[in-house]
């Protein structure tokens, strides 16, 4: 099978790399790999000045220097161009000059394919030295939370995929029942204890996100944990064998002191930070007669009632840049399911004003 042809279904063609070793360990062969130093990716600038997931091949494409030809003077003067491509550098060659054995990519993991379906997978080399990997690969390691911020907006998810994976593989090597070690599979969908025959899978922990509204106002609150002036919606994981619904009433009662109806869906994300989280985030109401807010102040530092005003200059105000000061309040950036909330009520109360003549 030549996988780095479209594969007309990716799902059944990931399905398989998951479960059949002997294919995946085939596909790394024409995979693209992510690196990961300490569980930060390696980023890269392009010449347009936007930063991209490093994505390293093992054969084929690599931006070998292009070689432009100038006639001056009938002297031939070489202009070593690097084009920058999504795709670029050869990962072995890489490997070696910095000392790892080719077979060091068996140790990455399945993350998924592209829309040509070739297979993506992730790889941590925090035990070779970053700034030589850095120098070799054109690109550098970057903290997670600061890639979010510099990274375009469909390779955020993939970054987290791949931190959170190796994070999994990494506190998961032992068996919790017998203490032994675990073995992975070829794709890292699982591993195994061969003493207790217990398989463990990556785990989320699923966290409900929710943004109450009075009608007029939405609520926002902050932990002391967060960036300055940074107000979110009410959030809590979900405690063993409750619904979302559960979930949801009880954390807001607990942490504000209020009472939610009219419970509406809006949409999932999955939060590498501070471990895997699974978001699923909703809408809700309170009646208007009972918004006195009761904050449990050793979950919360603040939580407040703020207008559609209030609400759409925080949106309008550029993503935050860590050489300013922060301004005095504003939401969380559009890569957090947190800000598609508050757009969702934003888009709603402009909707509503519209239909009341309201500006
Ligand atoms: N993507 C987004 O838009 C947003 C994401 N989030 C994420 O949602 C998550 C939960 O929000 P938060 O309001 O803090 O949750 P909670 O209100 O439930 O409060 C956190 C408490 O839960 C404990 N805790 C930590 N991990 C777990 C777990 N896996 N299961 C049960 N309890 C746990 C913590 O203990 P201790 O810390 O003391 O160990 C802490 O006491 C956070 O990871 C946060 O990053 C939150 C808001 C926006
Ligand atoms: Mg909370």
């Amino acid at each position: 099978m030549n996988l780095t042809k479209p594969v007309k279904n990716m799902s059944r063609y990931l399905k398989r790399l998951k479960e059949d070793d002997e294919a995946c360990r085939e596909a790394l062969k024409s995979g693209i790999f992510l690196l990961y130093h300490k569980l930060s990716p390696l980023l890269r600038e392009t010449s347009s000045g936007i930063y991209t997931l490093a994505s390293l091949k093992t054969s084929g494409f690599n931006t070998t220097p292009f070689k432009l030809f100038h006639y001056v003077n009938k002297r031939i003067l070489h202009m070593h161009l690097y084009i920058c491509m999504p795709i670029s550098v050869d990962l072995e060659h890489i490997l070696e000059k910095v000392g790892k054995d080719k077979h060091f990519v068996n140790e990455s993991f399945l993350l998924g394919c592209t829309d040509k379906g070739e297979p993506q997978f992730s790889l941590e080399v925090g035990d070779i030295d970053r700034s030589a990997l850095e120098q070799e690969c054109r690109g550098m390691f970057v903290d997670l939370r600061k890639a979010f911020f510099m990274l375009p907006g469909p390779e955020s998810p993939l970054a987290a995929k791949g931190q959170a994976l190796l994070r999994w593989h990494q506190t998961n090597c032992f068996c919790s029942a017998t203490g032994q070690p675990t073995i992975r599979n070829q794709s890292g969908s699982f591993r195994v204890c061969h003493s207790s025959g217990i398989t463990y899978y990556p785990k989320m922990a699923p966290v409900v996100i929710v943004l109450v509204s009075d009608g007029s106002r939405c609520l926002l609150a902050r932990q002391t944990m967060f960036p300055l002036g940074m107000y979110s919606a009410l959030s809590g994981f979900c405690d063993m064998g409750e619904s979302v619904e559960e979930t949801l009433h009880r954390e807001v009662a607990e942490e504000v002191g209020l009472e939610v109806k009219n419970i509406q869906y809006s949409g999932s994300q999955h939060w590498p930070f501070p471990q895997s989280s699974f978001m699923l985030a909703c809408h809700a109401t309170v009646n208007p007669d009972k918004t006195q807010v009761n904050i449990d102040k050793a979950e919360l530092e603040d939580a407040r009632w703020f207008t559609y005003e209030e609400i759409t200059e925080a949106l309008r105000k550029p993503p935050l840049d860590p050489r300013r000061e922060p301004p005095v309040f504003w939401v969380p950036p559009s890569y957090a399911i947190a800000n598609q909330l508050i757009q969702e009520w934003a888009n709603q109360q402009q909707l509503s004003r519209k239909l009341h003549g309201l500006k």
